[in-house]
């Protein structure tokens, strides 16, 4: 991933600008170029030789000319025929691969900083929407960049050799006919908003649908259980629908307005009737034979065409420019990409000094809500275990994410003297672990989402959670497949892997969020011990509600209220009588689990 990044950021150093993309492929555009201009250029030769052919017909039954003539044409016009279809065929080719090379690397600059936007955007955004740009706006906006390069390059050059060659024949007709052409153009460019928004519109429901496909998925079982399947299912139905008539609606602005850009653009041909068979008759602007005739016909219909997929280039370009709009904020290379995945277990021990921990009157707040917690301080050393405890949503866990920096804080958390806010995310991801509720297990061995890509043996991590065993009578022992999310193991095992994890990669600060929730007292008993003698040099701020293991933590936050108390077991027995009720209630019911 990291060499990946590298390779992408030296060649594209502003991926927010398109042009970049357009540099980057500069020698496939060379083919496109030379190959499009032979193509053009050729393509006059097509209604040359077709007036010539009609001018030879009337000649050879006027006697003036020979069937043998109208055979030399002929060939000549097969020829020139075949070298302008192999120069299209060489420009499509590389236009192709010029699309393909801008999509390749637009998605992944865009995976790249998708990969590094933290949990909190990507759920302030929604899971399917983030997929759908990813997807269609890159599918959308290279299109787009396709078809201007393929319009641009060969419309635009085979238009003016057409202008020229009516221009040539007689300027007056042919100003008068070049009239219809911008007319289509400007209805093109009017019509813009409609397309524009009905595109835009078409997006955000396929984003819904997303959403609301991955919710079904994800919540089948509970809809099933609740009894409201059918309910889900109606409004599944709407989404449908309603992305079922966005898309029509976006198909029809998007492609009905074609044969009309191509009646305006043709109606010229009215007057090259009219007054082109005049000059045929002498009584016009100029004097021509039927060939000239035939040959200012076929090059007037040859220009509408282009001129008509010139317009259609506007709308291209109008829905690429509403998908570079949305992902263009997503193109970046983050600066400070997080350290390898891979790295080797208990690595960023080696990367970094372990710091003390110094928290100072921070205060949190979500975005547009009142503060879930104020004012609380503490100080760790490494080799300490923080417990964080309180009643249910009294901010626990949100006071967890306050390291992860998702949001801002206010206060100071300090690591070796340096606030955790100004720190890079690569710096903080070195510095920080963190589990949270959800264990995340990926649709991957138990092996490879214990190591992440590491290499080394997954057994040791296992056996400090205390899975060891069980792992060991599965069929394919730590080969075994979890299943999406780990639907394959048990709550308590899938929990006790996700701490494996976590464990396999030890950073200097742990956060972990009800680890072992989920497990008997027995086991949580041995997995503290484990835990605690393999973190003698990391310091650990283990979120929880049971409280029998409070006594041998170092120090103790109780949250009520947006407020914090701090202390030893001791001092809160003491002082804090919430605490006090709670643990005592506890250490005798916890004891029948013994
Ligand atoms: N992303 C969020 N945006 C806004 N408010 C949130 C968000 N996450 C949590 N909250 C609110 O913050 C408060 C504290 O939630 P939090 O999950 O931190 O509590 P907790 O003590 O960990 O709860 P529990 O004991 O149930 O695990 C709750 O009122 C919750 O509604």
């Amino acid at each position: 991933m990291q060499q990946t990044k590298k390779n992408i950021s030296k060649k594209i150093e502003h991926p927010d600008r398109i042009t970049e993309y357009f540099k980057e492929e500069w020698a496939v555009l060379l083919a496109v170029t030379i190959s499009g201009i032979i193509y053009n250029i050729g393509l006059l030769a097509g209604p040359w030789f077709e007036g010539k052919m009609t001018g030879c017909l009337v000649n050879i039954l006027g006697g003036s000319e020979t069937f043998a003539d109208m055979l030399i044409l002929a060939a000549l016009y097969v020829i020139s025929i075949a070298v302008v279809q192999i120069s299209r065929y060489i420009k499509r080719f590389y236009v192709r691969r010029f699309s393909n090379n801008v999509n390749k690397n637009m998605k992944q600059i865009l995976y790249g900083s998708l990969v590094h936007k933290s949990w909190a955007q990507l759920l302030e955004e929604g899971a399917g929407n983030v997929m759908t740009k990813a997807i269609l706006d890159v599918d959308d906006c290279v299109e787009g960049m396709r078809k201007f390069t393929t319009e641009i390059f060969d419309t635009g050059i085979a238009m003016a050799a057409y202008m020229g060659m009516l221009l040539w024949y007689d300027w007056r007709l042919a100003l008068l006919c070049m009239i219809f052409p911008p007319v289509s153009y400007y209805i093109a460019e009017k019509m813009k908003d409609i397309v524009q928004k009905t595109g835009a519109a078409y997006k955000v429901q396929a984003g819904i649908l997303s959403e609301a496909t991955l919710d079904r998925a994800d919540n089948a079982v509970t809809y099933r259980v609740f009894g409201c399947e059918s309910e889900r299912r109606k409004s599944y139905e709407k989404n449908l629908s309603d992305y079922e008539k966005s898309a029509v609606l976006a198909n029809i602005w998007n492609s009905s307005l074609q044969p009309i850009y191509r009646i305006i653009s043709m109606a010229g041909v009215i007057f090259i009737l009219y007054f082109g068979g005049k000059n045929v008759l002498g009584t016009g602007w100029r004097e021509w034979s039927v060939a000239a005739f035939a040959t200012f016909l076929a090059c007037f219909t040859k220009l509408a065409d282009k001129s008509s997929k010139a317009a259609r280039l506007f709308n291209a370009v109008h829905k690429a420019q509403v998908s570079w709009k949305r992902i263009k904020p997503l193109m970046v290379i983050p600066k400070d990409d997080a350290p390898k995945s891979g790295q080797p277990a208990g690595c960023a021990d080696a990367l970094v000094s372990v710091p003390a921990l110094a928290v100072n009157n921070i205060s949190f707040a979500y975005p547009e809500s009142k503060n879930i917690y104020s004012d609380i301080s503490f100080n760790a050393k490494p080799g300490e275990i923080i417990g964080v405890t309180g009643p249910v949503a009294c901010g626990k866990s949100t006071l967890g994410r306050t390291f992860l920096c998702e949001y801002p804080y206010d206060g100071s958390i300090r690591l070796s003297g340096r606030e955790l806010k100004d720190m890079t995310a690569s710096e903080r991801t070195g510095l920080v672990g963190y589990l949270g509720h959800d264990p995340e297990l990926f649709n991957d061995s138990i092996a490879n989402n214990v190591m992440m890509g590491d290499k080394g043996d997954c057994r040791q991590y296992l056996k400090m959670v205390c899975i060891d065993e069980e792992v060991n009578a599965m069929e394919d022992g730590t080969d075994t497949l979890v299943g999406s999310g780990g639907v394959r193991l048990s709550g308590g095992q899938a929990q006790r892997l996700a701490l494996a994890r976590t464990l396999c990669h030890m950073k200097p600060v742990m956060v972990l969020d009800d680890p072992f929730s989920a497990l008997d007292r027995k086991t949580e008993v041995q997995v503290f011990h484990n835990l605690r003698s393999m973190a003698q040099n990391n310091i650990v701020i283990l979120i929880s509600h049971r409280l029998y293991l409070f006594p041998q933590m170092s120090r103790i936050i109780w949250m009520d209220n947006g407020r914090a108390i701090a202390g030893t077991h001791e001092e809160l027995m003491e002082q804090c009588p919430e605490y006090a009720e709670l643990y005592l209630e506890q250490a005798g019911g916890g004891s029948n689990d013994k």
